[in-house]
């Protein structure tokens, strides 16, 4: 597989951003641009091309110029009816989902993932890397996530069943981890906002 030929990414905005107040995550600024415009920048180079997902503000999003798909679901039933609306969408063989709130996401993350698929032959790859606040154990980071489109049915069907969790349905057809554990990884690759202190905090560390 072949990243910037084989694989399109989804900048996963649909949230209900609770733990911001409600506010539309991804149209928080970082570093002077939205989080989404941050990730799909950071992610373009990487891929064949880049879409949104998003549920609200779509006008501001598609302003950003790439395609928006909003969930087909009205509920915000989690980040799973995401991956729906971008494989729905999706013109190239692989889907990369990964979210708007963790901007310091590897460099090199479409091509750690394609590998860690290809290596065991598996439909679906995830991030995973140690935690420092678990005592450096490792923890999958399941919205970083390298789908086969043809798994859309496939994961329409468990969302319409009532499934939410990403592992849940990842598990059902064999998923493979990329560890993002090398040396020269960067230990705070995956560290997310969840709150705006937590997004200030974030900005400080990149600019320090
Ligand atoms: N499409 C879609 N994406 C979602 C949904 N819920 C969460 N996400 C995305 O999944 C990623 C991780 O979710 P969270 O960190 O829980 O973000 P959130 O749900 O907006 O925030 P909270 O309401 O505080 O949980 C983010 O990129 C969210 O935009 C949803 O219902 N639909
Ligand atoms: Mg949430």
């Amino acid at each position: 597989m072949m990243p910037d030929r084989d694989i399109t990414a989804l900048v996963l905005a649909g949230g209900r951003g609770t733990r911001m107040g409600g506010v539309d995550k991804g149209l928080q600024t970082f570093r002077g641009q939205s989080l989404a415009l941050h990730a799909a920048r950071r992610i373009q180079p990487q891929v064949a091309g880049v879409m949104l997902n998003a549920n609200r503000h779509l006008h501001d999003y598609r302003a950003l110029g790439w395609p928006v798909w909003p969930d087909a679901q009205p509920d915000h039933p989690g980040p799973l009816s995401g991956f729906a609306a971008g494989l729905a969408q999706c013109p190239t063989p692989w889907l990369l989902a990964l979210p708007c709130d963790t901007p310091l996401f590897p460099s090199d993350l479409a091509v750690r993932l394609a590998e860690a698929a290809a290596q065991a032959d598996a439909p679906i790859a995830m991030a995973c890397a140690p935690d420092a606040e678990d005592g450096g154990r490792l923890r999958t980071h399941a919205v970083f996530c390298l789908m086969r489109v043809t798994l859309l049915a496939d994961l329409q069907a468990f969302i319409d069943a009532g499934g939410r969790r990403v592992q849940q349905w990842s598990a059902r057809h064999g998923c493979a981890l990329a560890v993002f554990d090398r040396p020269g990884d960067d230990p705070q690759a995956f560290a997310n906002a969840n709150t705006l202190a937590e997004l200030r905090a974030l900005e400080a560390l990149a600019l320090g």
